[in-house]
């Protein structure tokens, strides 16, 4: 079977012209759309990231403020941070990036991002809203799987989705959003018994665990769609996928690559979220 090959890169670049274009009119309007990024790691992903974001929005036409408060930045530090940019009139849309300091945790933390400015969907507030299928902003990096399969028409309704991975960030919220387009879901972690078992009845198959190549030809069904989330560091400075894409192609019908498959979608519907956010003051 031959493996197509779903570019995010396509998709990506399709969605900032359009941004750029609204951005455009937004300035133009008086209200230039203005993301803050609240940094409290040395990560080097997150640090990529950032750095992503940045370029991105600089050449989408939104401003993008880096908020650096150090990995040594003490939770009360960065609330006071988020509740500061949430009450800024100015600033649309909030990221915290993660991980953070040992002390803090993200999903507590973001309860102080104003849900109207949150983003990337760390909220309780969004992710509940989210799963009680109300409006809201998805983290990204899971919206960005959705419209990757949307943008190349793959069919979820009534199909089975397998979710490796069960993050705040990714894993879950995925599993939401692919249950509210009427998928049967299965969630897959780190003490799920048989992994191949599971992994081989998923049509569309979604991995987002964070370790490098740990699907192979083995866990896919013939035929199987499969999404490939993960970037993690490779040893030669390049960027490898949760997926061994060498032992899968062949066997799915379709395979996200990594670089340029979700990555590059994850921060142009960052942006997207952003320049919503400016111009409607909700999602
Ligand atoms: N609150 C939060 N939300 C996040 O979404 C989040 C985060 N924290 N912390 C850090 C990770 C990392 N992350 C990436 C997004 C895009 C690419 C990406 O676009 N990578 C390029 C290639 C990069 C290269 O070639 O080195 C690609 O896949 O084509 C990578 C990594 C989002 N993260």
């Amino acid at each position: 079977m031959t493996t197509v090959e779903l570019s995010g890169s396509v998709l990506a670049r399709e969605l900032r012209a359009k941004l750029a274009e609204t951005a455009a009119a937004l300035t133009t309007a008086g209200v230039p759309p203005r993301l803050a990024v609240v940094v409290a790691t040395e990560d080097e992903s997150s640090a990529w990231y950032v750095r992503a974001l940045a370029k991105a929005a600089a050449k989408t036409g939104i401003d993008c403020d880096v908020v650096d408060l150090g990995a040594t930045a003490e939770p009360a530090e960065i609330r006071t941070k988020l509740a500061a940019l949430s009450a800024d009139p100015a600033v649309h849309g909030i990221i915290l990036q993660t991980p953070l300091p040992p002390d803090a945790k993200a999903e507590e933390l973001a309860a102080s991002i104003s849900p109207e400015k949150d983003v990337d969907g760390a909220s309780p507030l969004s992710l509940g809203r989210i799963s009680a299928g109300l409006p809201a902003f998805a983290p990204a990096t899971a919206a960005a799987v959705l419209a990757v399969l949307d943008y190349y028409e793959v069919p979820l309704a009534g199909r089975h989705a397998v979710v490796v991975g069960r993050s705040t960030v990714v894993g879950k919220p995925a599993a939401q959003l692919l249950l509210a387009r009427n998928a049967t879901v299965t969630v897959c972690h780190s003490r799920t018994r048989d992994l191949g078992e599971q992994t081989r009845t998923a049509d569309v198959l979604v991995v987002a665990a964070g370790r490098s190549r740990m699907i192979t030809g083995e866990h896919v069904r013939p035929g199987a769609v499969v999404v490939d989330v993960g970037t993690n560091p490779g040893e030669d400075g390049g960027l490898v996928g949760d997926v061994d894409a060498e032992s899968v192609r062949g066997k799915a019908s379709a395979l996200t690559p990594v670089p340029g498959g979700v990555g590059p979608v994850t921060t142009a519907l960052l942006l997207s979220h952003t320049v919503g956010s400016a111009s409607r003051g909700a999602p």
